[in-house]
Protein backbone atom coordinates (compact mmCIF):
# COMPACT_ATOMS: atom_id res chain seq x y z
CA UNK A 1 0.00 0.00 0.00
CA UNK A 2 1.34 3.58 -1.07
CA UNK A 3 2.68 6.01 2.14
CA UNK A 4 1.45 9.49 0.58
CA UNK A 5 2.63 12.88 1.45
CA UNK A 6 0.63 15.90 1.01
CA UNK A 7 1.54 17.06 -2.07
CA UNK A 8 0.96 12.89 -3.33
CA UNK A 9 -2.28 12.73 -1.42
CA UNK A 10 -3.34 15.72 -3.31
CA UNK A 11 -1.70 14.85 -6.26
CA UNK A 12 -3.92 11.71 -6.33
CA UNK A 13 -7.12 13.76 -6.22
CA UNK A 14 -6.26 15.86 -8.87
CA UNK A 15 -5.36 12.71 -10.81
CA UNK A 16 -8.49 11.37 -9.75
CA UNK A 17 -10.26 13.70 -10.90
CA UNK A 18 -8.32 15.15 -14.23
CA UNK A 19 -7.48 11.75 -15.52
CA UNK A 20 -10.25 9.68 -14.78
CA UNK A 21 -12.47 12.28 -14.78
CA UNK A 22 -14.13 11.80 -11.45
CA UNK A 23 -16.24 14.42 -10.11
CA UNK A 24 -14.65 15.96 -6.69
CA UNK A 25 -18.64 15.11 -5.16
CA UNK A 26 -18.42 11.16 -5.75
CA UNK A 27 -14.71 11.28 -3.86
CA UNK A 28 -16.24 13.23 -0.97
CA UNK A 29 -19.69 10.87 -0.96
CA UNK A 30 -17.02 7.95 -1.10
CA UNK A 31 -14.83 9.42 1.53
CA UNK A 32 -17.69 10.63 3.90
CA UNK A 33 -19.68 7.46 3.23
CA UNK A 34 -16.58 5.38 4.28
CA UNK A 35 -16.25 6.94 7.43
CA UNK A 36 -19.09 5.72 8.54
CA UNK A 37 -19.03 1.86 7.52
CA UNK A 38 -15.51 1.63 8.63
CA UNK A 39 -16.78 2.25 11.78
CA UNK A 40 -19.88 0.13 11.92
CA UNK A 41 -17.40 -3.32 12.95
CA UNK A 42 -16.23 -1.03 15.98
CA UNK A 43 -19.40 1.15 17.58
CA UNK A 44 -22.98 0.75 17.61
CA UNK A 45 -24.20 3.87 15.81
CA UNK A 46 -27.99 3.39 16.55
CA UNK A 47 -29.71 5.57 19.00
CA UNK A 48 -25.42 7.32 19.35
CA UNK A 49 -25.61 11.01 20.07
CA UNK A 50 -22.88 11.95 17.22
CA UNK A 51 -21.63 15.05 16.66
CA UNK A 52 -19.83 15.82 13.68
CA UNK A 53 -17.16 18.73 13.55
CA UNK A 54 -16.46 20.72 10.16
CA UNK A 55 -14.10 22.77 8.97
CA UNK A 56 -14.83 25.01 6.04
CA UNK A 57 -12.71 23.15 3.78
CA UNK A 58 -12.81 19.56 2.12
CA UNK A 59 -12.63 17.99 4.97
CA UNK A 60 -15.44 19.51 6.66
CA UNK A 61 -17.21 18.55 3.46
CA UNK A 62 -16.71 14.54 3.83
CA UNK A 63 -18.22 15.63 7.64
CA UNK A 64 -21.67 16.82 5.58
CA UNK A 65 -21.37 13.26 4.24
CA UNK A 66 -20.80 11.05 7.24
CA UNK A 67 -23.61 12.82 9.10
CA UNK A 68 -26.21 11.39 6.81
CA UNK A 69 -24.85 7.73 7.05
CA UNK A 70 -24.65 7.99 10.28
CA UNK A 71 -28.42 8.73 10.49
CA UNK A 72 -28.68 6.29 8.38
CA UNK A 73 -27.06 3.95 10.50
CA UNK A 74 -29.40 4.98 13.22
CA UNK A 75 -27.36 7.57 15.20
CA UNK A 76 -28.57 11.01 16.48
CA UNK A 77 -26.87 13.98 14.46
CA UNK A 78 -25.97 17.10 14.63
CA UNK A 79 -23.41 18.97 13.02
CA UNK A 80 -20.99 21.99 14.49
CA UNK A 81 -19.27 24.06 11.71
CA UNK A 82 -16.71 25.98 12.65
CA UNK A 83 -15.16 28.91 10.46
CA UNK A 84 -16.18 31.05 7.37
CA UNK A 85 -19.03 29.31 5.70
CA UNK A 86 -18.11 31.56 2.35
CA UNK A 87 -14.87 29.77 2.38
CA UNK A 88 -16.44 26.49 1.76
CA UNK A 89 -16.01 24.61 -1.72
CA UNK A 90 -19.20 23.55 -4.32
CA UNK A 91 -19.09 20.03 -3.22
CA UNK A 92 -19.10 21.09 0.84
CA UNK A 93 -21.47 23.75 0.32
CA UNK A 94 -23.92 21.20 -1.69
CA UNK A 95 -23.76 18.32 1.23
CA UNK A 96 -24.07 21.05 4.01
CA UNK A 97 -27.71 21.62 1.90
CA UNK A 98 -28.24 17.61 1.50
CA UNK A 99 -27.79 17.19 5.26
CA UNK A 100 -29.92 19.99 6.08
CA UNK A 101 -33.02 19.48 3.34
CA UNK A 102 -32.88 16.10 5.39
CA UNK A 103 -33.19 17.56 8.25
CA UNK A 104 -29.80 17.39 10.00
CA UNK A 105 -29.30 20.02 12.16
CA UNK A 106 -26.42 22.55 11.31
CA UNK A 107 -25.20 24.91 14.26
CA UNK A 108 -22.60 27.52 13.23
CA UNK A 109 -20.27 28.38 15.73
CA UNK A 110 -17.61 31.21 16.50
CA UNK A 111 -16.08 30.34 19.55
CA UNK A 112 -15.38 26.96 21.14
CA UNK A 113 -17.35 27.51 23.74
CA UNK A 114 -20.99 27.02 22.28
CA UNK A 115 -19.88 23.63 21.26
CA UNK A 116 -19.28 22.40 24.82
CA UNK A 117 -22.74 21.60 26.13
CA UNK A 118 -22.98 19.06 22.12
CA UNK A 119 -19.85 17.87 22.82
CA UNK A 120 -19.56 16.46 26.46
CA UNK A 121 -23.03 15.23 25.89
CA UNK A 122 -21.88 13.26 22.76
CA UNK A 123 -21.27 9.30 22.29
CA UNK A 124 -19.21 9.82 18.89
CA UNK A 125 -17.65 12.74 17.67
CA UNK A 126 -16.55 12.83 14.40
CA UNK A 127 -13.45 14.99 13.31
CA UNK A 128 -13.60 16.61 10.11
CA UNK A 129 -12.25 19.65 10.92
CA UNK A 130 -9.12 20.03 9.33
CA UNK A 131 -7.49 17.55 6.91
CA UNK A 132 -4.99 17.35 4.64
CA UNK A 133 -5.30 20.89 3.70
CA UNK A 134 -3.98 22.19 7.18
CA UNK A 135 -2.26 25.21 6.54
CA UNK A 136 -0.27 26.59 9.31
CA UNK A 137 -0.17 26.35 13.24
CA UNK A 138 -3.96 26.27 14.61
CA UNK A 139 -4.49 28.56 17.04
CA UNK A 140 -7.32 30.19 18.80
CA UNK A 141 -10.93 28.75 18.70
CA UNK A 142 -9.95 25.65 16.26
CA UNK A 143 -7.54 24.97 18.39
CA UNK A 144 -9.81 25.38 21.69
CA UNK A 145 -12.57 22.97 19.91
CA UNK A 146 -9.87 20.08 19.26
CA UNK A 147 -8.77 20.38 23.18
CA UNK A 148 -12.30 20.36 24.01
CA UNK A 149 -12.81 17.40 21.96
CA UNK A 150 -9.83 15.68 23.60
CA UNK A 151 -11.03 16.25 26.96
CA UNK A 152 -14.64 14.84 26.13
CA UNK A 153 -15.04 10.87 27.02
CA UNK A 154 -16.76 10.42 23.47
CA UNK A 155 -15.08 7.82 20.93
CA UNK A 156 -13.24 10.23 18.46
CA UNK A 157 -13.49 9.20 15.24
CA UNK A 158 -11.13 11.07 12.35
CA UNK A 159 -11.53 12.25 9.23
CA UNK A 160 -9.04 11.53 6.61
CA UNK A 161 -6.58 12.60 9.33
CA UNK A 162 -7.03 13.51 13.48
CA UNK A 163 -7.31 17.81 12.75
CA UNK A 164 -3.96 19.56 13.07
CA UNK A 165 -1.05 17.02 12.59
CA UNK A 166 0.67 17.75 9.88
CA UNK A 167 0.50 15.34 7.12
CA UNK A 168 4.09 15.01 6.26
CA UNK A 169 5.97 15.00 9.64
CA UNK A 170 3.48 13.19 12.06
CA UNK A 171 3.86 16.47 14.73
CA UNK A 172 0.69 18.43 15.98
CA UNK A 173 0.69 21.58 14.94
CA UNK A 174 0.00 23.16 17.86
CA UNK A 175 -2.76 20.65 19.19
CA UNK A 176 -3.83 18.40 17.30
CA UNK A 177 -7.10 15.47 18.01
CA UNK A 178 -6.17 12.35 19.84
CA UNK A 179 -8.33 10.17 18.05
CA UNK A 180 -9.72 6.39 18.88
CA UNK A 181 -9.38 5.99 14.93
CA UNK A 182 -8.59 7.33 12.18
CA UNK A 183 -10.56 6.64 8.84
CA UNK A 184 -7.72 6.93 5.71
CA UNK A 185 -9.10 7.98 2.80
CA UNK A 186 -7.76 6.74 -0.57
CA UNK A 187 -4.18 6.49 0.94
CA UNK A 188 -2.51 6.07 4.00
CA UNK A 189 -0.78 9.33 4.77
CA UNK A 190 2.92 9.65 6.51
CA UNK A 191 1.51 11.41 9.88
CA UNK A 192 -0.30 8.20 10.36
CA UNK A 193 2.59 5.96 10.99
CA UNK A 194 5.29 8.59 11.84
CA UNK A 195 5.86 9.29 15.41
CA UNK A 196 3.61 11.03 17.77
CA UNK A 197 0.92 11.13 14.21
CA UNK A 198 0.64 7.04 15.28
CA UNK A 199 -0.66 8.08 18.81
CA UNK A 200 -2.78 10.72 17.71
CA UNK A 201 -4.30 8.70 15.07
CA UNK A 202 -5.56 6.05 17.12
CA UNK A 203 -6.38 2.78 15.12
CA UNK A 204 -6.13 3.60 11.86
CA UNK A 205 -8.17 2.13 9.30
CA UNK A 206 -7.64 2.63 5.48
CA UNK A 207 -10.62 3.35 2.37
CA UNK A 208 -10.23 3.43 -1.10
CA UNK A 209 -12.31 6.34 -2.60
CA UNK A 210 -13.07 5.57 -5.34
CA UNK A 211 -9.56 6.26 -7.18
CA UNK A 212 -7.86 3.35 -9.64
CA UNK A 213 -4.53 1.58 -7.83
CA UNK A 214 -2.63 2.54 -11.31
CA UNK A 215 -3.13 6.19 -10.44
CA UNK A 216 -0.64 5.69 -7.68
CA UNK A 217 1.48 2.67 -8.83
CA UNK A 218 4.50 5.28 -9.39
CA UNK A 219 5.02 6.56 -5.86
CA UNK A 220 8.32 5.92 -4.11
CA UNK A 221 6.85 5.10 -0.68
CA UNK A 222 5.29 1.86 0.47
CA UNK A 223 4.05 0.15 3.91
CA UNK A 224 5.11 -3.48 4.10
CA UNK A 225 2.03 -5.13 4.98
CA UNK A 226 1.85 -9.27 5.04
CA UNK A 227 0.64 -9.01 1.25
CA UNK A 228 3.86 -7.65 0.30
CA UNK A 229 6.12 -10.19 2.31
CA UNK A 230 4.65 -13.33 1.62
CA UNK A 231 5.57 -13.49 -2.46
CA UNK A 232 8.95 -12.90 -1.49
CA UNK A 233 9.62 -15.84 1.29
CA UNK A 234 11.55 -18.16 -0.39
CA UNK A 235 9.48 -21.44 -0.36
CA UNK A 236 11.15 -24.81 0.76
CA UNK A 237 10.04 -27.70 -1.35
CA UNK A 238 10.75 -31.43 -0.37
CA UNK A 239 14.01 -31.63 -1.65
CA UNK A 240 15.39 -28.50 -0.06
CA UNK A 241 19.05 -29.18 1.37
CA UNK A 242 20.68 -26.94 4.09
CA UNK A 243 23.17 -26.05 0.71
CA UNK A 244 20.31 -24.56 -0.85
CA UNK A 245 19.63 -21.85 2.03
CA UNK A 246 22.94 -20.09 1.91
CA UNK A 247 25.25 -19.90 4.41
CA UNK A 248 25.92 -16.58 6.59
CA UNK A 249 29.27 -15.64 8.33
CA UNK A 250 29.00 -13.24 11.18
CA UNK A 251 31.90 -11.18 11.93
CA UNK A 252 31.10 -10.36 15.36
CA UNK A 253 31.91 -9.90 19.19
CA UNK A 254 35.08 -9.28 21.17
CA UNK A 255 36.50 -10.27 24.61
CA UNK A 256 33.40 -9.08 26.70
CA UNK A 257 31.24 -8.43 24.09
CA UNK A 258 30.27 -12.10 23.26
CA UNK A 259 26.22 -12.07 23.63
CA UNK A 260 25.72 -9.91 20.83
CA UNK A 261 27.15 -12.38 18.54
CA UNK A 262 25.60 -14.75 19.75
CA UNK A 263 21.87 -12.77 19.71
CA UNK A 264 22.63 -12.23 15.78
CA UNK A 265 23.68 -16.09 15.46
CA UNK A 266 20.43 -16.93 17.21
CA UNK A 267 18.20 -14.52 14.89
CA UNK A 268 19.93 -16.66 12.01
CA UNK A 269 19.24 -20.08 12.89
CA UNK A 270 15.60 -19.00 13.71
CA UNK A 271 15.24 -17.25 10.68
CA UNK A 272 15.59 -19.90 8.54
CA UNK A 273 19.75 -19.85 7.17
CA UNK A 274 21.25 -22.95 5.81
CA UNK A 275 24.36 -22.74 7.71
CA UNK A 276 25.67 -20.07 10.18
CA UNK A 277 28.94 -19.61 10.93
CA UNK A 278 30.28 -16.72 14.06
CA UNK A 279 33.65 -15.57 13.50
CA UNK A 280 35.13 -14.16 16.14
CA UNK A 281 38.07 -13.18 18.01
CA UNK A 282 40.61 -15.84 19.47
CA UNK A 283 39.26 -14.60 23.77
CA UNK A 284 35.97 -14.15 22.63
CA UNK A 285 35.40 -17.77 20.91
CA UNK A 286 36.16 -20.28 23.79
CA UNK A 287 33.14 -18.32 25.89
CA UNK A 288 30.90 -18.68 22.76
CA UNK A 289 31.64 -22.18 21.97
CA UNK A 290 29.21 -24.91 21.86
CA UNK A 291 26.41 -21.92 23.63
CA UNK A 292 24.31 -23.18 19.98
CA UNK A 293 25.47 -26.43 18.38
CA UNK A 294 24.09 -25.84 15.25
CA UNK A 295 26.36 -22.57 14.85
CA UNK A 296 30.02 -22.94 14.09
CA UNK A 297 32.12 -21.06 15.85
CA UNK A 298 35.93 -19.90 14.83
CA UNK A 299 38.19 -17.50 15.59
CA UNK A 300 40.78 -15.35 13.91
CA UNK A 301 43.70 -14.35 15.33
CA UNK A 302 44.48 -14.32 19.54
CA UNK A 303 43.32 -11.67 20.95
CA UNK A 304 40.70 -9.45 22.34
CA UNK A 305 39.82 -7.49 19.25
CA UNK A 306 39.67 -7.63 15.44
CA UNK A 307 42.79 -6.13 13.89
CA UNK A 308 43.71 -4.84 10.61
CA UNK A 309 45.90 -7.91 10.16
CA UNK A 310 43.35 -10.09 10.23
CA UNK A 311 41.62 -8.93 7.97
CA UNK A 312 43.37 -10.70 4.54
CA UNK A 313 42.75 -14.14 6.58
CA UNK A 314 38.28 -13.11 7.37
CA UNK A 315 38.62 -12.23 3.82
CA UNK A 316 39.81 -15.80 2.62
CA UNK A 317 37.66 -17.61 5.09
CA UNK A 318 34.71 -15.32 3.97
CA UNK A 319 35.14 -17.01 0.34
CA UNK A 320 32.96 -20.20 1.97
CA UNK A 321 29.97 -17.74 2.66
CA UNK A 322 27.04 -16.40 0.69
CA UNK A 323 26.74 -13.31 2.65
CA UNK A 324 28.68 -11.87 6.06
CA UNK A 325 27.24 -9.67 8.58
CA UNK A 326 29.80 -7.41 10.60
CA UNK A 327 29.06 -5.77 13.59
CA UNK A 328 27.51 -6.98 16.75
CA UNK A 329 29.49 -6.83 19.63
CA UNK A 330 32.92 -5.76 17.88
CA UNK A 331 34.24 -2.59 19.62
CA UNK A 332 35.36 0.49 19.29
CA UNK A 333 39.13 0.11 19.36
CA UNK A 334 41.07 2.12 16.11
CA UNK A 335 42.16 -1.45 15.14
CA UNK A 336 38.71 -2.74 14.59
CA UNK A 337 38.08 0.04 12.53
CA UNK A 338 40.55 -0.03 10.47
CA UNK A 339 39.41 -4.20 10.10
CA UNK A 340 35.97 -3.10 8.95
CA UNK A 341 37.39 -0.84 6.51
CA UNK A 342 39.38 -3.50 4.85
CA UNK A 343 36.30 -6.00 4.98
CA UNK A 344 33.85 -3.61 3.74
CA UNK A 345 36.26 -2.50 1.19
CA UNK A 346 36.71 -5.74 -0.67
CA UNK A 347 34.12 -8.28 0.08
CA UNK A 348 32.00 -8.75 -3.10
CA UNK A 349 28.78 -10.14 -2.33
CA UNK A 350 26.22 -8.87 0.34
CA UNK A 351 27.50 -7.32 3.12
CA UNK A 352 25.20 -6.30 6.52
CA UNK A 353 26.75 -3.88 8.76
CA UNK A 354 25.35 -2.44 12.05
CA UNK A 355 26.36 -1.73 15.59
CA UNK A 356 30.13 -1.23 16.00
CA UNK A 357 30.50 -2.10 12.10
CA UNK A 358 28.68 1.19 11.84
CA UNK A 359 30.42 3.50 13.73
CA UNK A 360 33.59 2.18 12.19
CA UNK A 361 32.42 3.32 8.55
CA UNK A 362 31.81 6.30 9.92
CA UNK A 363 35.12 6.60 11.58
CA UNK A 364 37.00 5.49 8.63
CA UNK A 365 34.42 7.23 5.93
CA UNK A 366 34.22 4.54 4.21
CA UNK A 367 33.31 5.37 0.28
CA UNK A 368 29.83 3.21 -0.02
CA UNK A 369 29.29 4.14 -3.64
CA UNK A 370 32.53 2.90 -4.15
CA UNK A 371 32.75 -0.99 -2.57
CA UNK A 372 32.15 -4.19 -4.85
CA UNK A 373 29.72 -6.22 -2.39
CA UNK A 374 26.34 -5.11 -2.17
CA UNK A 375 25.85 -3.33 0.91
CA UNK A 376 22.61 -3.18 3.96
CA UNK A 377 23.47 -0.81 6.63
CA UNK A 378 21.08 -1.50 9.45
CA UNK A 379 21.48 1.69 12.03
CA UNK A 380 19.17 2.92 14.56
CA UNK A 381 18.77 7.23 14.53
CA UNK A 382 22.09 7.44 16.81
CA UNK A 383 24.34 5.49 14.45
CA UNK A 384 22.32 7.37 11.56
CA UNK A 385 23.45 11.00 12.78
CA UNK A 386 26.87 9.61 13.25
CA UNK A 387 26.80 8.35 9.37
CA UNK A 388 25.08 11.26 8.11
CA UNK A 389 26.15 14.24 10.64
CA UNK A 390 22.51 14.90 11.32
CA UNK A 391 21.11 15.48 14.30
CA UNK A 392 18.96 12.80 16.04
CA UNK A 393 16.07 15.51 15.78
CA UNK A 394 16.71 16.19 12.21
CA UNK A 395 16.42 12.80 11.52
CA UNK A 396 13.28 12.08 13.09
CA UNK A 397 11.36 15.19 11.39
CA UNK A 398 12.21 13.51 8.19
CA UNK A 399 12.45 9.78 8.49
CA UNK A 400 11.45 8.84 5.59
CA UNK A 401 13.45 11.28 3.67
CA UNK A 402 16.41 10.90 5.05
CA UNK A 403 16.64 7.30 4.75
CA UNK A 404 15.75 7.31 1.14
CA UNK A 405 18.42 10.13 0.21
CA UNK A 406 20.99 8.12 1.80
CA UNK A 407 20.02 5.31 0.32
CA UNK A 408 19.87 6.64 -3.25
CA UNK A 409 22.98 8.66 -2.67
CA UNK A 410 25.21 5.89 -1.76
CA UNK A 411 23.28 3.16 -3.80
CA UNK A 412 22.64 0.72 -0.57
CA UNK A 413 20.05 -0.64 0.88
CA UNK A 414 19.35 1.15 4.50
CA UNK A 415 17.14 0.16 7.43
CA UNK A 416 16.80 2.81 9.59
CA UNK A 417 15.73 1.76 12.67
CA UNK A 418 13.40 2.85 15.14
CA UNK A 419 9.14 3.33 15.10
CA UNK A 420 8.42 2.92 12.87
CA UNK A 421 11.14 1.46 10.94
CA UNK A 422 12.06 2.50 7.30
CA UNK A 423 13.90 1.05 4.66
CA UNK A 424 15.62 2.98 2.00
CA UNK A 425 16.88 0.86 -1.58
CA UNK A 426 19.07 2.07 -4.09
CA UNK A 427 16.51 3.27 -6.43
CA UNK A 428 15.24 6.02 -4.15
CA UNK A 429 11.78 4.00 -3.37
CA UNK A 430 11.75 3.21 0.45
CA UNK A 431 9.39 1.01 2.22
CA UNK A 432 7.95 1.52 5.91
CA UNK A 433 7.37 -1.40 8.41
CA UNK A 434 4.27 -1.65 9.91
CA UNK A 435 5.25 -4.41 12.53
CA UNK A 436 6.75 -3.88 15.84
CA UNK A 437 5.90 -2.48 19.20
CA UNK A 438 8.11 -0.98 22.24
CA UNK A 439 8.54 -3.90 24.19
CA UNK A 440 11.30 -4.25 21.27
CA UNK A 441 12.93 -1.43 22.58
CA UNK A 442 15.50 -3.52 25.02
CA UNK A 443 19.24 -4.39 24.23
CA UNK A 444 20.26 -7.08 21.36
CA UNK A 445 16.97 -6.28 19.70
CA UNK A 446 19.37 -5.05 16.75
CA UNK A 447 21.96 -7.51 16.73
CA UNK A 448 18.86 -10.44 16.23
CA UNK A 449 18.00 -7.90 13.66
CA UNK A 450 21.03 -8.41 11.47
CA UNK A 451 20.98 -12.27 12.16
CA UNK A 452 17.73 -12.12 10.42
CA UNK A 453 18.35 -10.45 7.59
CA UNK A 454 21.51 -11.98 6.97
CA UNK A 455 19.75 -14.90 6.84
CA UNK A 456 16.91 -13.49 4.34
CA UNK A 457 20.00 -12.89 2.01
CA UNK A 458 21.41 -15.98 2.43
CA UNK A 459 18.07 -17.57 1.56
CA UNK A 460 18.44 -16.25 -2.00
CA UNK A 461 16.58 -12.70 -1.67
CA UNK A 462 17.80 -9.52 -3.04
CA UNK A 463 19.24 -7.06 -0.70
CA UNK A 464 15.99 -5.13 -0.63
CA UNK A 465 14.06 -8.06 0.21
CA UNK A 466 16.31 -9.05 2.88
CA UNK A 467 16.06 -6.10 4.71
CA UNK A 468 12.42 -5.70 3.96
CA UNK A 469 11.61 -9.32 4.79
CA UNK A 470 13.53 -9.43 7.97
CA UNK A 471 12.55 -6.33 9.28
CA UNK A 472 8.57 -7.03 9.19
CA UNK A 473 9.36 -10.72 10.30
CA UNK A 474 11.41 -9.89 13.58
CA UNK A 475 8.68 -7.16 14.16
CA UNK A 476 5.57 -9.65 13.82
CA UNK A 477 7.73 -11.84 16.05
CA UNK A 478 7.90 -8.86 18.40
CA UNK A 479 4.16 -8.57 17.94
CA UNK A 480 3.69 -12.75 18.70
CA UNK A 481 5.57 -11.80 21.83
CA UNK A 482 3.60 -8.93 23.03
CA UNK A 483 0.46 -10.52 22.69
CA UNK A 484 1.49 -12.55 26.40
CA UNK A 485 3.97 -9.76 27.54
CA UNK A 486 3.51 -6.61 26.28
CA UNK A 487 7.01 -5.30 28.04
CA UNK A 488 9.76 -7.72 29.27
CA UNK A 489 10.22 -10.45 27.03
CA UNK A 490 13.81 -11.00 26.27
CA UNK A 491 15.68 -11.27 22.77
CA UNK A 492 15.35 -14.92 22.97
CA UNK A 493 11.57 -15.12 23.20
CA UNK A 494 11.09 -13.17 20.05
CA UNK A 495 14.08 -14.87 18.20
CA UNK A 496 11.68 -17.71 19.33
CA UNK A 497 8.90 -16.74 17.90
CA UNK A 498 10.54 -16.13 14.43
CA UNK A 499 9.45 -19.40 12.50
CA UNK A 500 6.27 -18.95 14.00
CA UNK A 501 6.09 -15.40 12.52
CA UNK A 502 7.12 -16.89 9.46
CA UNK A 503 4.30 -19.44 9.06
CA UNK A 504 1.60 -16.66 9.93
CA UNK A 505 3.00 -15.18 6.88
CA UNK A 506 3.29 -18.08 4.04
CA UNK A 507 -0.07 -19.39 5.26
CA UNK A 508 -2.00 -16.53 4.65
CA UNK A 509 -3.67 -17.60 1.59
CA UNK A 510 -4.68 -20.57 3.59
N1 LIG B 1 -9.41 17.19 -2.78
C1 LIG B 1 -10.34 16.26 -3.00
O1 LIG B 1 -10.74 16.07 -4.09
C2 LIG B 1 -10.88 15.48 -1.90
C3 LIG B 1 -10.53 15.75 -0.57
N2 LIG B 1 -11.08 15.08 0.43
C4 LIG B 1 -11.02 15.57 1.81
O2 LIG B 1 -10.62 16.89 1.84
C5 LIG B 1 -9.49 17.08 2.70
C6 LIG B 1 -8.64 18.15 2.14
O3 LIG B 1 -9.48 19.24 1.95
P1 LIG B 1 -8.96 20.72 1.74
O4 LIG B 1 -7.77 20.71 0.88
O5 LIG B 1 -10.12 21.51 1.31
O6 LIG B 1 -8.52 21.17 3.18
P2 LIG B 1 -9.02 20.75 4.63
O7 LIG B 1 -8.24 19.58 5.05
O8 LIG B 1 -10.47 20.67 4.72
O9 LIG B 1 -8.48 21.99 5.44
C7 LIG B 1 -9.01 23.27 5.17
C8 LIG B 1 -9.80 23.70 6.36
O10 LIG B 1 -8.97 23.76 7.46
C9 LIG B 1 -8.82 25.09 7.91
N3 LIG B 1 -7.42 25.27 8.29
C10 LIG B 1 -6.32 24.95 7.61
N4 LIG B 1 -5.23 25.21 8.32
C11 LIG B 1 -5.65 25.73 9.49
C12 LIG B 1 -4.97 26.19 10.63
N5 LIG B 1 -3.65 26.16 10.73
N6 LIG B 1 -5.71 26.67 11.66
C13 LIG B 1 -7.04 26.68 11.58
N7 LIG B 1 -7.73 26.25 10.51
C14 LIG B 1 -7.04 25.77 9.48
C15 LIG B 1 -9.28 25.95 6.81
O11 LIG B 1 -9.78 27.14 7.35
P3 LIG B 1 -9.79 28.50 6.50
O12 LIG B 1 -8.38 28.75 6.12
O13 LIG B 1 -10.65 28.27 5.33
O14 LIG B 1 -10.34 29.48 7.47
C16 LIG B 1 -10.36 25.07 6.22
O15 LIG B 1 -11.53 25.12 7.00
C17 LIG B 1 -8.86 15.73 2.78
O16 LIG B 1 -8.16 15.58 4.00
C18 LIG B 1 -10.06 14.81 2.68
O17 LIG B 1 -10.66 14.68 3.95
C19 LIG B 1 -12.05 14.02 0.18
O18 LIG B 1 -13.30 14.63 0.26
C20 LIG B 1 -11.86 13.39 -1.15
C21 LIG B 1 -11.81 14.39 -2.24
N1 LIG C 1 9.08 1.47 19.99
C1 LIG C 1 9.42 0.58 19.06
N2 LIG C 1 8.52 0.17 18.14
C2 LIG C 1 8.87 -0.72 17.20
N3 LIG C 1 10.10 -1.27 17.09
C3 LIG C 1 11.03 -0.90 17.96
C4 LIG C 1 10.75 0.04 18.99
N4 LIG C 1 11.88 0.21 19.71
C5 LIG C 1 12.83 -0.58 19.16
N5 LIG C 1 12.32 -1.26 18.12
C6 LIG C 1 13.07 -2.19 17.24
O1 LIG C 1 13.98 -2.95 18.03
C7 LIG C 1 15.25 -3.02 17.41
C8 LIG C 1 16.29 -2.32 18.30
O2 LIG C 1 17.52 -2.28 17.64
P1 LIG C 1 18.77 -1.49 18.19
O3 LIG C 1 18.39 -0.09 18.52
O4 LIG C 1 19.89 -1.71 17.25
O5 LIG C 1 19.03 -2.24 19.56
P2 LIG C 1 20.35 -2.95 20.09
O6 LIG C 1 21.49 -2.07 19.71
O7 LIG C 1 20.13 -3.02 21.56
O8 LIG C 1 20.40 -4.28 19.47
C9 LIG C 1 15.08 -2.38 16.04
O9 LIG C 1 14.71 -3.36 15.11
C10 LIG C 1 13.92 -1.41 16.27
O10 LIG C 1 13.24 -1.11 15.08
K1 LIG D 1 -9.83 15.67 10.36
Amino acid sequence: MILTSTAESRLLDKIAMTEYGLPEAVLMENAGRAVVSRMREFTDWEGAFTVIVCGTGNNGGDGFVSARYARGAGARVLVILMGDPSHMGESAKMYRKTAEKMGIPVIEVMEAEEAVPYLYDADIIIDSLIGTGLASKVKGEKAALIDIINDTDALVVSTDIPSGLVTDTGRPAGTAVNADFTVALGSVKRGHVLYPGSEHTGRLLFSPIGIPEEASEDFPVRLLFREDIAPLLPVRNQISHKGKNGFLGIFAGSSGMEGAALLAGQGALYAGAGKTAIITTGDAAPIMAGKFPEIMVSSIGNGPHFTEDMAEAALEKAKAYDVIAIGPGIGRDEETVKFVKKMVENFEKTIILDADGLYAAAEAKIDFKSCPGRLILTPHVGEFARLTGLSASEIEEKRIDAASDFSKKNRLVLVLKGAPTVIGLPDGRSYVNTTGNPGMATGGMGDTLTGVIGAMAAQGMSPSSSAAVGVYLHGLAGDLAAETTPVGYRVTDLARLLPKARAQITEMDE
